[in-house]
């Protein structure tokens, strides 16, 4: 997210609370501006024609590409920074921070260390490079993580008025999501915590995650590669429902290898942090007698919920679903006439790259022009070392289509540069149907997964089949030949297993 050249648009950005939204009809957003009342840019006082509540990844990218379209655009912030979620630590001022941070960047930065000290623990020597001995200063690792990111303060914001009227002809609704709470839950920041992005102040000996989702296996393999036990409790029969069942099977030994412990089908029902570290209630997720485990600290990585707190939703008439998801059509229209609703706010994958597409979809329809977004073809990727990427259809899903089909795959094992350089854990999955042999579903798990599915992104947004790939000339020796040879196998056969 380039922070930077925000505050060279032409868009206007204010940050302050939503509090009130009297009518659809006149769409006069009215703000109870305190300490955070800022902007930068100016549009002047007169009406917008777009008008963007939230400035996270769907927002702010929503009010950039207004401006660019030639709109008059104002995007409103609640918080003092923009970048919502995704670019700063939720809701949780906590005593690990200093000051608005990259919540994605923290996290990919704490992977990336904790994954070189296994390294230096486990692989080093094998390549012939010896130390007497390892060891982790925490410290100094969260000091690393901090020093990656760009100084907030650069982007020029200037006072608002307490009370400022922020008049719109179009509303766009991008207030993002919230951690959901679990009932008999309470996080106090320092035994129980939420998603663990931010780094801790102890070493934990012992350490349980709520929920086997992304944030709870990215965060978990962290404080697994860094020495603690931990253990995962998860309510499902599977980790990360989402992924294809093949690939999720390999992911999970993977982690288990890494040490990490999985309790699936298993309910969390309560944590007690009243003594020293936390003392977790769990019984079976169909019922039965409960059981405690003790660790000295909790991470809580259960799931999001949409935030659409103090927006007056109801006043307007806007229509949600049972999960409180604004519902709108593939315009991003709501019901009520000219409030569109984009990002994690609406159904749909909670992704920031999704919010972004949302965001300049919906203000291209605003605009006159077409907008699109495939929500079958978002990529996900859960950061862990291997990563897993994931995009369009799990062979799962094919088959419940009754759609007939071919799968390829190819291990990284016999991927020369993955032996290469002895980081040969993962496959390529492809499953293609069989009668036009049209890519339905990409799964990779590699440790650059997350960039290797971008080939694979535009073979599906293209229509290419499996044997489009292959006849692709892939560069030797990458990763990548890897896709090139599952193609392969998905209408033939590969090369080099
Ligand atoms: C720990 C963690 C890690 C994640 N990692 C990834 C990742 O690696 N990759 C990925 O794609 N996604 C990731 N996500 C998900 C991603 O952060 C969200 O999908 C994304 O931020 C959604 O963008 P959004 O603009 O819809 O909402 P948000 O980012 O939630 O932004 C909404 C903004 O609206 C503001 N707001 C709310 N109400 C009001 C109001 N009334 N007035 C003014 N402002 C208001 C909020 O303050 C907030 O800043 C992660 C999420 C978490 C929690
Ligand atoms: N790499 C990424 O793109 C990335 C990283 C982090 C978060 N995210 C996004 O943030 C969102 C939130 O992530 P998350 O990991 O918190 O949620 P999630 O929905 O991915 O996983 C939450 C898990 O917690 C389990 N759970 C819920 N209640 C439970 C209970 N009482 N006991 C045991 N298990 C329970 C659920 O079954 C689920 O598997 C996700 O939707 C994801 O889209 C994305």
């Amino acid at each position: 997210m380039a922070m930077a050249s925000i505050a060279k648009r032409k868009a206007c950005f204010l940050t302050r609370n939503l509090s009130n939204s009297p009518s659809a009809d006149a769409f006069k957003l009215s703000y109870s501006l305190t300490k955070f009342s800022r902007r930068f840019a100016t549009s002047g006082s007169e009406e917008n024609d777009v008008v963007v509540i939230g400035g996270g990844p769907g927002g702010y990218v929503a009010a950039i590409k207004a401006a660019q379209l030639g709109l008059k655009t104002t995007c409103t912030e609640k918080r003092g920074t923009l970048g919502g979620t995704c670019l700063n630590v939720g809701c949780i001022p906590s005593k690990y921070m200093q000051g608005p941070k990259h919540g994605d960047l923290y996290r990919i930065a704490l992977v990336h260390s904790s994954h070189m000290f296994h390294e230096a623990q486990h692989s080093f020597a094998s390549h012939g490079v010896k130390f007497s001995s390892v060891e982790v200063d925490l410290p100094a690792m969260m000091a690393q993580k901090d020093s990656r990111f760009y100084p907030y303060s650069r982007c020029q914001w200037t006072p608002l008025m307490v009370g400022t009227l922020v008049k719109g002809k179009n509303i766009i609704i991008a207030t993002g999501s919230d951690v959901k709470s679990l009932p008999g839950i309470i996080i106090d920041e320092e035994n129980c915590i939420f998603y663990w992005c931010f780094g801790f102040a102890a070493d934990p000996k012992e350490t349980l995650v709520i929920g086997a989702g992304y944030i709870g296996l990215e965060m978990g393999s962290v404080w697994a590669r860094l020495g603690s036990e931990v253990t995962v409790v998860e309510f499902a029969p599977d980790i990360v429902p989402s992924m294809d069942g093949e690939v999720r099977k390999q992911f999970q030994r993977t982690l288990e290898k890494q040490k990490m412990k999985f309790m699936l089908k298993t309910k969390v029902v309560g944590v007690d942090t009243s003594g020293n570290g936390v003392k977790l209630t769990v019984e079976p997720a169909s019922g039965g007698d409960q059981t405690t485990l003790e660790a000295d600290v909790v991470l809580a990585s259960a799931g999001r919920t949409p935030f659409t707190a103090g927006l007056g939703l109801d006043r307007i008439g806007v229509e949600t679903d049972k999960g409180g998801r604004i519902l709108v059509n593939e315009r991003f229209a709501t019901n009520v006439s000219s409030v569109y609703a984009i990002g994690d706010v609406i159904p749909g994958p909670m992704l920031a790259h999704k919010a972004e597409e949302d965001g300049v979809a919906c203000v291209e329809f605003i605009a006159g022009k077409h907008g699109h977004v495939d929500y079958d073809k978002v990529p996900g990727v859960v950061y862990t070392h291997p990563e897993v990427a994931l995009c369009a259809k799990t062979e799962e899903q094919v088959k419940a289509l009754g759609v007939e089909y071919r799968v390829g795959k190819f291990p990284f094992l016999a991927n020369s540069h993955a032996k290469a350089i002895d980081d040969a854990e993962g496959l390529v999955k492809i499953i293609a149907e069989k009668e036009t042999d049209k890519i339905l579903g990409v799964h990779i798990m590699a440790p650059n997964a997350g960039e290797l599915i971008h080939e694979a992104m535009l073979a599906l947004t293209y229509d290419a089949t499996s044997e489009g790939i292959s006849r692709v000339c892939h560069a030797h020796p990458t990763m990548s030949e890897a896709l090139k040879e599952a193609a392969m196998a998905t209408h033939d056969k590969p090369i080099h297993i």
